[in-house]
């Protein structure tokens, strides 16, 4: 099942109420959220305020990406706020396993990230227990940057372990997806696909269905209803 998830660190945050009401109109389920502590990435983003005032007014499905170092320190707070999956980067917790099952307790469906170098290794012995793996396509930490190419490889490689395991975990993509990359990623075997300057740049509405008429397309190549 193909989702976009529109980043809103590519919104215009005057205009955030209109931009989310945009996003739900077009048809979407996911809104990402990029939140940022200056620390794991050099940029400030947002944090549980705006997650908590967004959930108030919209049922999309908040998909809460932490850029933060040790995680592990705001999980409930993060589940409190409303945030429906909760993903954390495999670079920035000290104990991934305890972390992890900590989101799960707190009624969040958790996420692994990954930034480009580091290897999927590091997934090894908690793939069976995340409901998502993030892979970053660019260097966290700011909206606009290009697609770094040799991800590539690298989805495909995770599709393959993923579905000869038999689990179910999603693939997320994020960074630097547009209608020149998005071939790509679905093509190496990725689902959940993240996208700022490519949904909130111009026309949200009409960048949304183009991104839906290419799900549609790959589901029509693979037999399946969109
Ligand atoms: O996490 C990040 C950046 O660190 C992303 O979610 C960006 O917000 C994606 O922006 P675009 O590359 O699509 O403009």
């Amino acid at each position: 099942m193909y989702q976009l998830s529109p980043s809103i660190l590519g919104a215009d945050f005057y205009n955030l109420e209109k931009q989310i009401m945009q996003v739900e109109k077009a048809g979407c389920k996911w809104l990402h959220v990029d939140v940022m502590d200056g620390m794991f990435v050099p940029s400030i983003s947002m944090g549980m305020p705006v997650i908590s005032s967004v959930r108030e007014h919209t049922s999309l499905f908040l998909d809460v990406h932490l850029m933060i170092e040790k995680p592990e320190r705001y999980i409930k707070e993060f589940a409190k706020s409303g945030a429906d999956m909760i993903t954390v980067h495999t670079e920035a917790c000290t104990h991934l396993d305890r972390t992890l099952t900590l989101i799960h307790e707190c009624g969040a469906k958790a996420g692994v990230a990954l930034n480009p170098a580091t290897s999927l290794d590091t997934l090894e012995y908690v793939l069976d227990k995340v409901d998502m793996v993030l892979l970053m396509t660019v260097n966290p930490g700011f909206g606009g940057q290009r697609y770094i190419p040799s991800c590539t490889s690298k989805i495909r490689r995770l599709r393959e372990k993923i579905n000869s395991l038999g689990y179910q975990a999603d693939i997320e993509v994020d960074g630097g997806i547009n209608f020149d990359t998005i071939n790509t990623v679905l093509d190496a075997g990725a689902n959940v696909i993240v996208a700022g300057s490519a949904v909130f740049h111009g026309d949200i509405t009409d960048h949304i269905h183009k991104f839906q008429e290419q799900f549609a397309q790959y589901n029509r190549k693979a037999g399946k209803k969109s």
